[in-house]
């Protein structure tokens, strides 16, 4: 299958490497210390979310599935707190102007830290698919090999499946650009956006499985890098892909 161009967000010049475990918590857990912040709160809420989207597509029997949304809620509120005595929400999670959605891509484009501006466009890493805050994704974690090249390592539930027990390929398809994205990144690099992405599916992707995503740069010709990359679970490439990242004439 070949995608579309697919988006390549001016992406940043290092790998998504979330600093914080997205494992899941465990049934019963209190609210968050203030040790772990608003960003861990975020992505303690994350991670019940996508075990509420688990649940939900796993579903076969109602009273089940009641039973845990009913724990789930629990866990969810458990982060939380206690509601402040006059209902007011603490600051952090009010709602943000909507204004905050409409910045240039140009400030989207770096592993941004958190404490730099107020903007959630600018908190880092929000992307669908290695967010660690985000519950639509898995999250995959990309890291940056001292290559330069660059490794995205999950395994997906049930709510990435495509035909039966496969993941889809359009899942497939967004690792692939995700992680090619940051390899497009070395250092200093000027933001580029994915041009060109085709994608080869040779086998199955399995779900719930570990899978091993892998992106480099296989040459760079002024403002366009060529990249090429693979999924692999173990031994078995299961798709492989070729992309080209170009940055806008006026970033060079
Ligand atoms: C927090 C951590 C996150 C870190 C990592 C994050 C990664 C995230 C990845 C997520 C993926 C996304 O969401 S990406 C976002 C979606 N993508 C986009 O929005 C990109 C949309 N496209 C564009 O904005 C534009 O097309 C640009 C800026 C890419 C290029 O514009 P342009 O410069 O005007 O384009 P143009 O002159 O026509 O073409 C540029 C050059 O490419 C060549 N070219 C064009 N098509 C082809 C082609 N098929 N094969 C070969 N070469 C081609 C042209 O000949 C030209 O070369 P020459 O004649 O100059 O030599």
């Amino acid at each position: 299958m070949t995608s579309a161009p697919q988006a390549g967000p001016g992406a940043a010049s290092t790998a998504n490497t979330p600093d914080a475990a997205d494992a899941p918590d465990a049934p019963g857990d209190g609210a968050a210390t203030s040790a772990d912040g608003a960003r861990g709160l975020a992505e303690r809420a994350a991670a019940l979310g996508r075990e509420l989207a688990t649940a939900l597509v796993s579903a076969g029997d109602e009273a089940r599935l009641a039973a845990q949304l009913r724990e789930l809620a629990a866990r969810l509120g458990g982060l939380a707190g206690p509601a402040p005595a006059d209902g007011t929400p603490p600051a952090d999670t009010r709602a943000r102007p909507a204004a905050h959605h409409g910045q240039e891509p140009a400030s989207r484009s770096g592993a941004v830290g958190p404490d730099e501006d107020d903007s959630p466009v600018r908190r880092g890493d929000i992307t669908p698919i290695s967010s660690p805050r985000n519950p639509l994704a898995p999250p995959l974690v990309i890291e940056r090999e001292a290559d330069g090249s660059a490794v995205g390592r999950a395994s997906l539930p049930l709510q990435y499946q495509g035909p039966p027990e496969r993941v889809h390929g359009g899942i497939v398809c967004l690792m692939l650009d995700q992680v090619l994205g940051s390899a497009a990144h070395p250092k200093g690099a000027a933001p580029a956006y994915t041009r060109v992405l085709e994608v080869e599916y040779l086998a199955a992707t399995p779900l719930d499985a570990p899978l091993t995503v892998r992106g480099w740069i296989e040459r760079t010709e002024g403002r366009k890098r060529f990249l090429a990359g693979t999924v692999a679970h173990g031994d078995t490439i299961t798709a492989r892909a070729t992309g080209l990242w170009v940055a806008p004439r006026e970033a060079g």
